[in-house]
């Protein structure tokens, strides 16, 4: 199994530090998203994994290994960086059989990879002929060309209509089922949050958090329960006796915050509280990831300040 090791990885360009002193590790098995604000270093991270930039410091590796120093990279890192890489003038099998010819890959895998993104009945058509989501899917197949035990995608989701993005949710979940490392950037909260075991949050080139999707949002957002009553004196009686509250939620229900809903159930329950409605109200990854990055917000500008 292979992991990816970014240790002390450093970039500049110019005086602007797009990386800083990164540390972190993917590991097998499980999906993991890569977030951070716009300009917060991810592509420069996935660039400099793929030696396609040279770090000022520190380095970037799969089991160890450099991607420079695999013979035949696409049988160990598939990646997908931009999805208009390919000629336009190609097919897109044509475009896959040239590279699979220079990795030495069996013809067939092409066949498989088109089957596998829904693109044999289109393989015959010239790139430029392609919308933008199967030019994305295109640049998957390329990526899952050499069976490789990594993959690095930069926002599959894009350009993807909705049975795409459910594709794609599927096909991450599968890869990391079958043990692979797969790293996945992306912009769009929900869709990681479908898909993702993992998250690694960078903001301006530095770790903010590495920790299992349920642990961050956790830690960052408090459960709560929405409930509706026809005796709200009686709630807020029951509550106040467990040292809780409900706040008016507007629309005639009530919010208890910090609470679960099973405990709210059997709390009501017994002080025979006549309930209309009970639900669990959880976090959500775009709930937590703006409370991070806010918090980030205001640490930079106090900092500034000072
Ligand atoms: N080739 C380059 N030359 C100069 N500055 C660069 C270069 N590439 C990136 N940068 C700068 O490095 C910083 C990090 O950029 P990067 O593209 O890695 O961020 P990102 O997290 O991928 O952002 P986004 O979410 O917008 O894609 C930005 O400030 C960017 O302007």
């Amino acid at each position: 199994m292979t992991s990816i090791d970014v240790q002390d990885l450093t970039k500049e360009y110019g005086s602007r530090r797009a990386v800083d002193h990164l540390t972190f590790r993917v590991e097998p098995g499980r999906v993991t998203g890569f977030l951070g604000p716009n300009g917060a270093g991810k592509s420069t991270t996935l660039r400099l994994l793929l030696g396609l930039d040279r770090p000022t410091n520190g380095t970037a590796t799969f089991g160890g290994r450099a991607y420079a120093d695999f013979p035949e990279p696409l049988r160990a890192v598939g990646a997908l960086l931009d999805a208009g890489a390919a000629h336009g003038s190609r097919t897109a099998r044509d475009h896959l059989r040239v590279l699979a010819a220079s990795n030495r890959l069996p013809e067939r895998r092409v066949d498989e990879v088109l089957e596998e993104t829904g693109l044999a009945p289109v393989a015959r058509r010239r790139v430029r002929t392609y919308s933008l989501g199967m030019r994305q899917r295109l640049g998957i197949a390329a990526a899952l060309l050499g069976d490789p035990p990594v993959v690095l995608l930069d926002e599959p989701s894009n350009g993807l209509d909705p049975e795409g993005i459910v594709w794609i949710r599927g096909l991450l979940r599968r890869l990391a089922a079958q043990g692979r490392t797969v790293l996945v950037s992306s912009h769009l909260m929900n869709e990681t949050a479908s898909f993702a075991d993992h998250l690694v949050v960078l903001g301006r080139g530095r770790l903010l958090a590495d920790l299992p999707l349920r642990a961050f949002i956790d830690t960052r957002v408090q459960p709560s329960v929405r409930v509706r009553t026809s005796d709200p004196a009686a709630l807020h009686a029951a509550l106040a006796r467990h040292g809780l509250r409900a706040d008016d939620s507007g629309d005639g229900a009530w919010t208890v915050p910090h609470a679960r809903v099973d405990e709210i159930g059997r709390l009501a329950s017994e002080a025979g509280v006549p309930l209309l409605e009970l639900a669990a109200r959880e976090g959500t990854l775009e709930e937590a990831y703006l409370d991070l990055t806010a918090t980030e917000a205001e640490f930079t500008a106090q900092h500034q300040e000072a």
